[in-house]
This record gives structure tokens, C-alpha cells and sequence, in this order.
């Protein structure tokens, strides 16, 4: 199955927020046609009312994908309007933070096949990271399917264990927030030194985003990147003095912002 398969079986899209309308909008994008989308959500968007997908209408008997992507506190809503679709062929997909594989095998029954994943917003502009697992019954080629849909926003990769979940949505989940908020504390850094905002926003947004390309783009990891720009006793040497300061540098801040994530994963999964 691929997503000929799901343009021609359905997606249904549980939840339309700010993720899963990141998702769909890479995959229409993608070439998905909107007529294979079936979205139900109690709140859709203006934006979504343009897209032409089906919405809160009846769904498919037989979908491909059923992807969740409400909040975990909504689960218990929201889960019984995809129950008729348990059991049968359809795979499921959570996007979910900390909302474990037994939470769907519950609803669901263990025979269901899903795949719990966890993407990131900038699927929007097919430039996502997902991290997949599936329950035991997802064979091969649901995981495969489930690899083609979000790899249709982005790169993929595959966990070994459940449990790598929390630290991979502190990682890469919620990590495009701190990224955000890098932007936007390097502007008001700026302000701060006497630039226009406007000016000083432009700079910070080209910066990061030009870095992070180049980062990716490179054959030198970040670490060498990092050196590249550092002359000796030069600007850069300067900040980086205060920025990798051991005590209350950026490593130890970035190690307590992860960890806190990952604690507030485990404990969403712990219900
Ligand atoms: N926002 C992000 O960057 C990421 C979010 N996620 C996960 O995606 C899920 C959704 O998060 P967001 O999109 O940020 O939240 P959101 O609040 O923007 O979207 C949730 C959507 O679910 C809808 N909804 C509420 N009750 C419903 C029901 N009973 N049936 C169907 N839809 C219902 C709401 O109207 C809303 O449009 C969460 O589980 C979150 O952990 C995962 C990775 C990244
Ligand atoms: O903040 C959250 O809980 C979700 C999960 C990862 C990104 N947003």
C-alpha cells in the first residue's frame, strides 16, 4: 500500500488543528486529492472549509488510514466516532503526544493495526520529521504505509521501542517552538541593540533558517559549522562565551527545556 492506496481508500483525519491541518496541507500539497480526505472535527477552520476536502460527513467504509491528531486529553470524545472502523482494514495512525498504543488497542481492540507517530509542524511545507512504531498487529506493510504518509511531508524514522516516544517529542516534536522562539529572541536581541524590528526579524528569521538548511545540507556536522563562523577573539568567540557558559549556558537550559518535555510526555501517558 502507498498513497495511491490512500488516495483511492480514503484518509480520514480525526482532529483539524494546528498539526493535523500542518499534515494535510503537505499532503495536498503532495498531490493528495482533496476528495479522498475525510476530516471530522466540531471546529473547522477557514482554512480548512477551502481546502475541498469532505467535512463531518459520512465516512468511507473502508479508508485506508484513520489518523488521529486531537489532543490526548480529547481521546475519550473523540476515539468513538472512528469505531466503526476498528477491526477492519484500516490502519490506524496517532500523532498524539504521550498517548500510548494500549490507549488505541483499548478503544480499538489489540487486533487493530497502528502506528503511533509523532511529526512535526513544519510537515506543512513537506520539511516534517516523524518518528513511527506500530502495535504488534501493524505488519510490515502498514508500517510501510505509515512510513509513505508522513514521509509525504518529510523524513521518517523508525523508533525500536515505545519508550523512545517521550524523548523524541521533546526532541523533534515540540523542538520547531524552541526553534520559534530562537527567532524570536535573537530579534528582540537585536531591537535591543538598535535595530529596527523589522530589520532585526528579517535577519534573525533568514539566519536560522539558512543555518538549519546548511546544517542539513552540510557534509560538516554542526559542531564544525559552529567553528567555521568562530574567528579567534573574534564577535562570534564573543557570544559563544556566554552562550556555552557551563552554568547558565544554552547546554544546561536545553537539557532542562528536553526533560521537562519528555516528564510532561510520560506523565500525558500515564493518563
Ligand atoms: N502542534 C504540534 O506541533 C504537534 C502536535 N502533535 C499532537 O497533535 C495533536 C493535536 O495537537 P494540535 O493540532 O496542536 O491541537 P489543536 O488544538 O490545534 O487541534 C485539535 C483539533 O481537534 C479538534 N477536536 C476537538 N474535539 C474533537 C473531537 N471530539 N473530534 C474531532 N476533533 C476534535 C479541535 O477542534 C481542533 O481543531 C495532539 O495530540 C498533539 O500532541 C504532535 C506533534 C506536533
Ligand atoms: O505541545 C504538545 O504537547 C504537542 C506535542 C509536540 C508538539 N506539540
Amino acid at each position: 500500500m502507498n498513497m495511491d492506496d490512500v488516495a483511492r481508500r480514503g484518509l480520514v483525519l480525526l482532529g483539524c488543528g494546528k498539526m493535523g491541518s500542518a499534515l494535510l496541507d503537505g499532503w495536498l500539497k503532495g498531490g493528495l486529492p482533496a476528495a479522498s480526505v475525510w476530516v471530522l472535527d466540531p471546529a473547522p477552520s477557514d482554512w480548512l472549509q477551502k481546502t475541498g476536502v469532505h467535512i463531518n460527513a459520512g465516512l468511507p467504509d473502508d479508508p485506508a488510514v484513520a489518523l488521529v491528531a486531537v489532543k490526548p486529553q480529547m481521546m475519550g470524545d473523540a476515539l468513538p466516532s472512528m469505531q466503526a472502523l476498528g477491526g477492519g482494514g484500516t490502519l490506524f495512525v496517532s500523532a498524539a503526544a504521550g498517548t500510548p498504543l494500549a490507549r488505541f488497542e483499548a478503544a480499538f481492540g489489540a487486533a487493530t493495526p497502528i502506528v503511533r507517530t509523532m511529526p512535526n509542524t513544519p510537515a506543512a511545507i513537506g520539511r516534517g520529521i516523524s518518528a513511527l512504531i506500530g502495535n504488534a498487529a501493524a505488519s510490515a506493510d502498514h508500517i510501510a504505509l505509515a512510513e509513505a504518509l508522513m514521509g509525504a511531508v518529510g523524513q521518517t524514522v523508525r523508533l525500536d521501542h515505545e519508550t523512545q516516544m517521550d524523548a523524541v517529542t521533546a526532541v523533534s516534536g515540540s523542538g520547531p517552538a524552541y526553534v520559534f522562539h530562537l527567532i524570536e529572541t535573537l530579534a528582540a536581541a537585536g531591537v535591543a541593540q538598535g535595530l529596527a524590528p523589522d530589520l532585526a526579524m528579517a535577519l534573525a528569521k533568514a539566519t536560522v533558517g539558512g543555518a538549519g538548511q546548511l546544517a542539513e545540507d552540510s557534509a560538516e556536522d554542526p559542531a564544525q559549522l559552529r567553528r567555521n563562523v568562530t574567528s579567534p577573539n573574534g564577535t562570534t568567540q564573543a557570544a559563544l562565551e556566554v552562550l556555552m557558559d557551563g552554568e547558565i549556558g544554552l547546554p544546561k537550559l536545553m537539557a532542562r527545556a528536553v526533560a521537562a518535555a519528555a516528564a510532561r510526555s510520560e506523565e500525558l501517558s500515564r493518563g
